[in-house]
């Protein structure tokens, strides 16, 4: 074992050592730390520096208890939590997710990918991310509001536009931000920047509804591009059906593909016709519904009750897990290479586990990983910080557009940085590499802070 190796080895096993309970962050880190030898090796002063142990450990933890009072009357308590991870870049910035499995250990994974995700994109923003236990499943308005008001009374002393700026993630959307803002705003005054993913009446950002699902899908078709291909004529399956999603299927079928089919946590349905996007973001962006009520307008579609769409039998090309961590295990990548799968893309955070992932590569799969493909959405974020602290609103078109240009920055900068540093096409290497020599060359000129 080379000297390198035999570092990242030692730091992955006193993590492992120290904390192995949490699995999800000690996944994340396993991802990482096993690509970036080859940078290491040609810049031995990150590892004189013992820049990997200190980027290892977050800045800082929040966690505390949110007090809220049900409909009934009755006393609930949840736990909150906001991982302040690595300002070397810029202000925390990253999501708060809202439900029942929210941990530390999904709160640190989050915030360690968020880190790169963020470098990623070339703009001014460190890594964070929050969230809390709570389940907005079945909660009424008056709930969710109390709710995001009780958080937000003990967030709000951490967080500011130039300090941390928490946005959306699972649970979490307009009607919550909303909620969040108002809050922040009676305890502390007008500060637009201080949360992004605001509806658009107060500050929010023309297409930052819109900028994961789109950025995910423009980071495939510059892939595609690469391979003198199109989204034209594609069969498509997602995962999911919430916002990032929604605008996947959204923008793929703007670029010609057919989207068959994608799921909640109650099931999956496929459409032989293509989803009916209208009705779509009807059942869950209005009247926040199941998805099998999607059958009572098109008959004809199929639902699976507890399956998820990787678990279909299906032919289809290109694969966009939009739901949550993990969802693909190794059986369910050998489902994928069997449905005749060419590329996988995540537009959720962590979504493959690492032994399917091996499947994937094996199966010589394309495979964009989440840290650069989806990080459209906090780009656009970054984009709304910018409108804020200008105090002027650019136009959709405008936001559209960067948010490509910076999908496709993204993309040849995983491809080339993979090139140089493997000699090989590794997305994920690329990805890892290229987030954190920016994020680690900052820390290395701001010295031991
Ligand atoms: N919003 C954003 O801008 C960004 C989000 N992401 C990531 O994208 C993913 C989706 O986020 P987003 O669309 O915002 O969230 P939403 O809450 O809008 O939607 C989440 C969707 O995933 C499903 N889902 C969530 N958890 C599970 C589970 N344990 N099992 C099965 N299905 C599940 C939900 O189904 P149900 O409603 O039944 O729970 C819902 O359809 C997450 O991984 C998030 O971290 C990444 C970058 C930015
Ligand atoms: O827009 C943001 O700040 C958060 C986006 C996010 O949580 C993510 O990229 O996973």
């Amino acid at each position: 074992m080379t000297e390198t190796k035999q570092y990242l080895a030692n730091l992955e096993k006193e993590l492992k050592l120290k904390y192995p309970e949490q699995t999800e962050f000690l996944q994340a880190v396993e991802e990482f730390l096993g690509t970036v030898e080859p940078f290491l090796v040609k810049n031995p002063e990150f590892v004189e520096k013992n820049i990997l142990e200190m980027l290892l450990i977050p800045e800082r933890i929040i966690e505390f208890r949110i007090p809220w009072m049900n409909d009934q009357g009755q006393w609930k308590i949840n736990r909150g939590y906001r991982v302040q991870y690595n300002s070397a870049l810029g202000p925390y910035k990253g999501g708060m997710r809202f439900h029942p499995t929210v941990n530390q250990s999904i709160m640190k994974f989050l915030a360690f990918e968020q880190i790169f995700k963020n470098s990623l994109t070339s703009l001014p923003i460190g890594g964070g991310k929050g969230g809390s236990d709570f389940d907005p499943k079945g909660k009424s308005d008056g709930e969710i509001m109390r709710f995001c008001q009780s958080l937000m009374q003990e967030l709000q002393k951490y967080i500011g536009p130039n300090e941390d700026v928490p946005a959306g993630d699972i649970g979490v959307g307009g009607r919550e931000i909303g909620y969040l803002f108002g809050e922040y705003k009676r305890l502390n005054g007008y500060h637009a920047g201080v949360l992004t993913g605001k509806p658009l009446s107060y500050w929010g950002s023309l297409a930052r509804t819109e900028a994961t699902g789109y950025g995910l899908v423009y980071f495939v078709s510059h892939l595609l591009k690469d391979q003198n291909d199109s989204f034209e004529g594609k069969k498509v399956l997602v995962s999911g059906s919430g916002n990032v999603a929604i605008y996947a299927i959204e923008k793929a079928q703007e670029l010609g593909a057919t989207v068959y089919g994608c799921c909640d946590s109650s099931g999956s349905i496929i459409d032989p016709e293509g989803i009916d996007l209208a009705l779509l973001k009807e059942i869950k962006e209005v009247k926040r519904e199941r998805i099998n009520t999607y059958l009572e307008s098109h008959p004809n579609a199929e639902f699976y009750p507890n399956q998820s769409v990787w678990e279909l039998d299906f032919k289809y090309d290109i694969a966009l897990p939009c739901a949550t961590q993990n969802e693909i295990p190794v059986e369910l990548a050998k489902k994928l290479v069997t449905n005749g799968v060419q590329i996988v893309a995540e537009g959720a955070n962590m979504p493959t586990t690492l032994e399917a992932l091996e499947v994937l590569k094996a199966n010589n799969i394309v495979y964009c990983p989440g840290k650069a493909a989806n990080a459209g959405g906090v780009a656009v974020s970054a984009l709304e910080m910018a409108q804020n602290a200008q105090r002027l609103p650019w136009t959709f078109e405008k936001v559209d557009q960067e948010l490509n240009l910076i999908m496709k920055n993204i993309y040849e900068t995983c491809r080339d940085t993979s090139n140089e540093y493997v000699g090989d096409f590794d997305l994920v290497a690329g990805a890892n590499i290229a987030g954190f020599e920016r994020v680690a060359k900052a820390m290395l000129s701001q010295g031991l802070v």
